[in-house]
């Protein structure tokens, strides 16, 4: 497999009506358009990848957070050896400090997810894998390996 490209996504909590939600947004563009996704995207050159989750979620939902308040809860690499994508090394943190309100952008739709009731049928197929884990504990790397058609998990390891 080639150097997968660095990225970065960032599970932003917050407790509405008493209970827990995710920050997801439908993505309009690029890798993914049209799925529910976490907001992220690609580390840019010579920036951290802290740095580069706290860039990409204001871009994406506006949304603020300070870098010390983003937990980083492992890495996952999104594999594509049968093409159909490219592959992913993607930091993952975890936030229930964001500040603001969420805002729609030329990247997502955002919208407010209970935790309880994901709509997994247009997320990701890896994200009812990691995204328990990371919320509970957080995990070291996972890869979560995809068939040709760069929609059908075919394989997963280190979760
Ligand atoms: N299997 C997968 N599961 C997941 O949860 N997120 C995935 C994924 N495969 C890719 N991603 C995410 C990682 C990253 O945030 C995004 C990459 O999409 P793009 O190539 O459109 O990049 P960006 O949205 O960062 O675009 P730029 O604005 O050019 O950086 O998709």
């Amino acid at each position: 497999m080639s150097e997968p490209i660095e990225t970065c996504l960032v599970v932003v909590t917050r407790t509405l009506e008493g209970r827990t939600h995710l920050l997801l947004g439908e993505k309009l563009r690029g890798f993914g358009q049209g799925r529910m996704v976490v907001p992220g995207g690609k580390v840019d050159p010579g920036e951290t990848p802290r740095r580069a989750a706290a860039r990409e979620l204001f871009e994406e939902t506006s949304l603020r957070v300070n870098e010390a308040d983003l937990d980083a809860r492992g890495v996952v690499t999104f594999a594509f050896p049968d093409g159909g994508g490219v592959d992913m090394r993607v930091h993952v943190f975890v936030t229930d400090a964001a500040e603001g309100e969420p805002a729609d952008s030329d990247e997502l739709l955002v919208t407010w997810a209970p935790v309880d009731a994901l709509p997994t049928s247009r997320m990701w197929p890896d994200n009812v894998h990691w995204l328990p884990v990371a919320l509970a504990r957080g995990f070291d790397e996972a890869t979560f390996t995809y068939a040709a058609d760069g929609a059908t998990l075919a394989s997963h390891t280190g979760i």
